[in-house]
């Protein structure tokens, strides 16, 4: 008699049981959607008018900066102080740089392991009650993923300063200073190519009539502010894998690649802000308008500022430009005050362009000399608000910094340069991209006193508004790497609310 072997038991899971269910209803879409936009007076760090990016939105650039950006950027920046290390002599100070060191492994820990965000070390510096009443308003219990990506990634920056500022001979270190001077070393080829032209100052032809010289310098004022906003493409944070003739063809500023690129602009208020800048109204009683630029990279971006800002005094437009920069190293690349120094020391005396010729050297050494000339008079002016590095986005500015809302409402066009001040602006959230602009920026678009706000901006992260949905959708379709590229760009303007009187 043949024995039947034991039954075993089922080692697979059973097999899913399909349900013919033909009467359930048609499923339901748009859930939540009717929360959105919130009205202004219900946003706020944590509930941002339409959802916040963050960092585990694997299909976002929040997910790749976060996760793999990131660390790469700390870990070149580890490398960087490893290496000034080397070169330093005094036990007490390497000691110190060794502690710097280590708070930086942590960092990387604490980024590497998602862990959560805590507190800032109270280190005397004035933005400190700004970011822990956020965090601890806001973001208590969030992690590094889990945060919104703006607040997370500046948190980030904010935790490398920490590092040096806890140490006794290193507060003000810039461990990005190497490379932002080695990067503009290398823009030779754009360098010249503007200093050579703007060495002695812009003058319209005096043969030309009243109307024709007006005219050239509406042409000009256009082309230098294009060549303002590409200068933005090159930001180091996202230069690492490019190569020397990448970088050339970002920087070219010829009149073709001019005029091909301004194709590229989806958003173009460029002819508004011209109307805005020669109206005869524009500054008042003074000699042109105040105009402030909040700055975004040193280096070549940088040098296209002030070129941007030498013609606006030269040709009258403004009377004074104000620089708004950053407290310390901050986003790899933006400007610091040595940053804003470096420049134009530089240019004066610097040996930066070894191979270039007499020509070049004396343009750049000229330039340099009526920049400084510009400094000493008060006729460009540096600040650098605590605000300005913390993870606050711009609609909460005037609560949050009410002296330094008083102080832009004074001037008469504020400009915001690059990506990251774009989606400070904009709350860097999922905003319809036909989204109007003057909307997307909340308070600093419809406040009584609001100044006029351009901004200038390679796009480079999600966000984008102000631009027609079709375009949108058309570009997700075909060029699915539109929002990161730096390949396009806006000019959008909000004309504010000026002659109202601002309040506090
Ligand atoms: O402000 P910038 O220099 O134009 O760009 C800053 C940037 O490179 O950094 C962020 C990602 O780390 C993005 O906002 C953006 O792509």
């Amino acid at each position: 008699m043949s024995s039947q072997p034991p039954q075993q038991p089922a080692s697979q899971a059973p097999k899913k049981v399909g349900l013919a269910l033909k009467n359930l209803p048609p499923k339901q879409e748009g859930f939540g959607q009717h929360l959105y936009p919130r009205t202004p007076s219900r946003v706020d760090p944590a509930h941002p008018p339409w959802p916040s990016y963050r960092g585990y939105h694997e299909y976002s650039f929040a997910h790749a900066t976060m996760s793999h950006r990131l660390p790469t950027i700390l870990g070149k920046a580890i490398e960087d102080v490893v290496k000034t290390l080397s070169d330093e002599y005094d036990e007490e100070r390497i000691t110190d740089l060794t502690a710097c060191i280590e708070r930086m492994e942590d960092l990387m820990e604490d980024l590497q392991g998602n862990s959560k965000l805590r507190p800032i070390i109270d280190d005397g510096e004035g933005d400190i009650p700004l970011w822990n009443k956020e965090i601890a308003k806001y973001f208590r219990g969030k992690d590094f993923m889990n945060a919104p990506w703006l607040f997370a990634e500046a948190y980030k920056y904010r935790r490398l300063h920490e590092c040096f500022s806890m140490s006794k001979h290193w507060k003000s270190y810039d461990v990005f200073f190497r490379q932002k001077c080695e990067t503009f070393s290398r823009s030779g080829d754009a360098v010249f190519e503007l200093s050579t032209r703007f060495a002695e100052p812009f003058l319209a032809d005096s043969k030309l009539s009243e109307e024709e010289q007006l005219s050239a310098k509406k042409l000009l004022f256009l082309e230098l502010t294009q060549v303002a906003l590409w200068g933005n493409a090159t930001d180091l944070s996202l230069l690492i894998d490019m190569t020397e003739d990448d970088i050339k063809n970002l920087q070219s500023t010829g009149g073709d690649h001019l005029a091909a690129t301004e194709k590229n602009i989806l958003h173009n208020n460029m002819p508004e802000v011209w109307d805005l800048v020669s109206s005869p109204k524009f500054g008042g009683d003074k000699n042109g308008g105040r105009i402030d630029i909040v700055m975004d990279n040193a280096g070549f971006e940088l040098f296209c500022d002030m070129i941007y800002a030498d013609f606006l005094l030269v040709s009258g437009l403004a009377s004074e430009v104000r620089f708004h920069g950053k407290r310390f190293a901050w986003f790899v690349s933006d400007v610091t005050a040595p940053d804003f120094s470096w420049i134009v020391n530089q240019m004066i005396h610097g040996h930066l362009f070894p191979n270039a010729s007499e020509t070049d050297i004396a343009s750049l050494r000229q330039l340099g000399l009526r920049w400084q000339t510009y400094i000493k008079e008060k006729r460009w002016i540096y600040q650098a608000h605590p605000f300005w590095v913390t993870g606050w986005t711009y609609w909460d500015l005037k609560n949050e910094c009410p002296d330094l809302w008083i102080d832009l409402c004074e001037s008469d066009l504020v400009i915001f340069k690059g990506d990251l001040n774009h989606r400070k602006l904009t709350y860097d959230c999922h905003a319809p991209p036909d989204t109007p602009f003057d909307v997307a920026i909340g308070p600093l678009g419809s406040e009584p006193g609001a100044p006029p706000v351009l901004t200038l901006r390679t796009i480079k992260s999600d966000v984008v508004v102000g631009i027609p949905a079709s375009v949108a959708q058309k570009l997700d379709e075909e060029d699915s790497g539109w929002r990161i590229s730096a390949k396009y760009a806006v000019v959008s303007l909000s004309p504010g609310h000026a002659d109202q009187e601002p309040t506090v």
